[in-house]
């Protein structure tokens, strides 16, 4: 699919100069080795070049967003109720939307620190097996079929609403499904980032979207196979953490033919993760404020900033 044209393109040589007067412009020695413990393949380069850029543009965002709450609360006589800013990053499975979060999360929390940043993946928003089963959908799962977006909107709502406490359910690719009884809490952030695979689709039979509540949102891009490869070495790293743990929901896979396990990964691609890819998430790239678009190992070569 082309790049959408409402966007304009930059190249990382543009991008990397792009940060405006008196601002934070370099990341510390101390946040490099924070980042460097979060994922120790995340380019450093990528990180000044197009991460402080990028959080530069997420403050621009933040001070209209600010700017625009208090003008309306002054337009209906009122004083400010807080607000949280909500950032929605979507992408491909396996295409890197929990590594770009947590690196916002940890960049964000640096550069405000009497603000409270917190994260959630949708995947807690996944129907648990048993009622994938019970659907006989289990063979779909990431489709949009698959997630309770109804629990996810109500959600969003507790959020904007500024309600302490909420529970997220936990989803855990050890165990390949929902866990029970076990939550994140978020509790009235200033900031919230939400990541995963439909934050920008438009669910049927609501009256409201979950990119309604984005306030900044991002799509990280990248050709279907390189996301592929990278899908399969993930695979990889899943089966070698499997081999210590025999309830692992890859163990049998672990201990058994490493190519049969591969092919059987390499399957799972085809026919769910690529075909969502391709019928359900691509389609919203288009929504996006910004595009991340990848190249091998992920390296970032092309920005593309929403015109309208
Ligand atoms: N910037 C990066 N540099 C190097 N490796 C990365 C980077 N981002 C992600 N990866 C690797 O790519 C793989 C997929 O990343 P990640 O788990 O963040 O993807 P995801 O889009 O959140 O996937 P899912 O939707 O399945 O949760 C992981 O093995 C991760 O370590
Ligand atoms: C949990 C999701 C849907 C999204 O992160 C994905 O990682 C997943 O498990 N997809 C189902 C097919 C598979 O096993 O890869």
């Amino acid at each position: 699919m082309a790049l959408p044209e409402n966007y304009d393109y930059f190249t990382r040589e543009q991008w990397r100069n792009f940060h405006g007067k008196n601002q934070l412009n370099t990341v510390t020695g101390d946040e490099l080795a924070q980042i460097a413990a979060l994922n120790d393949r995340i380019s450093l380069t990528d990180v000044q070049e197009i991460y402080v850029p990028l959080r530069h543009l997420i403050h621009v965002y933040l001070r209209r967003y600010h700017q625009l709450v208090e003008d309306k609360a002054d337009f209906r006589g009122e004083t400010v109720a807080p607000t949280p800013f909500l950032i929605g990053i979507s992408g491909s499975v396996a295409v890197g939307k929990s590594t770009t979060a947590r690196l916002l999360q940890l960049l964000l929390s640096r550069s405000l620190p009497n603000q409270k940043v917190q994260l959630i993946t949708t995947d807690g928003f996944l129907y648990p097996n048993a009622e994938l089963n019970r659907r006989g959908i289990m063979a779909r799962k990431g489709f949009p079929e698959s997630y309770d977006m109804e629990h996810l909107l109500t959600f969003l709502d507790q959020v904007k609403s500024y309600q302490p406490g909420i529970k997220v359910p936990r989803y855990s690719h050890q165990v390949y499904d929902v866990l029970p009884d076990s939550y994140d809490v978020i509790d009235r952030p200033d900031i919230l980032i939400v990541e995963g695979i439909n934050v920008l689709q438009l669910p049927t039979n609501q009256q409201i979207y979950v990119s309604d509540y984005f306030d900044f949102s991002i799509y990280v891009d990248a050709k279907a196979a390189l996301v592929e490869e990278w899908y399969l070495q993930r695979f990889g790293v899943l089966l070698d953490t499997a081999l210590q743990d025999p309830l692992n929901y890859y163990y049998p896979y672990a201990i058994g033919d490493r190519q049969a396990a591969f092919t059987m990964a390499r399957q799972v691609w085809q026919d769910v993760n690529l075909k969502n890819l391709r019928e359900y998430i691509l389609p919203t790239r288009n929504r996006a404020d910004l595009i991340l678009h990848k190249t091998e190992h992920h390296v970032i070569d092309k920005i593309g900033l929403r015109k309208y």
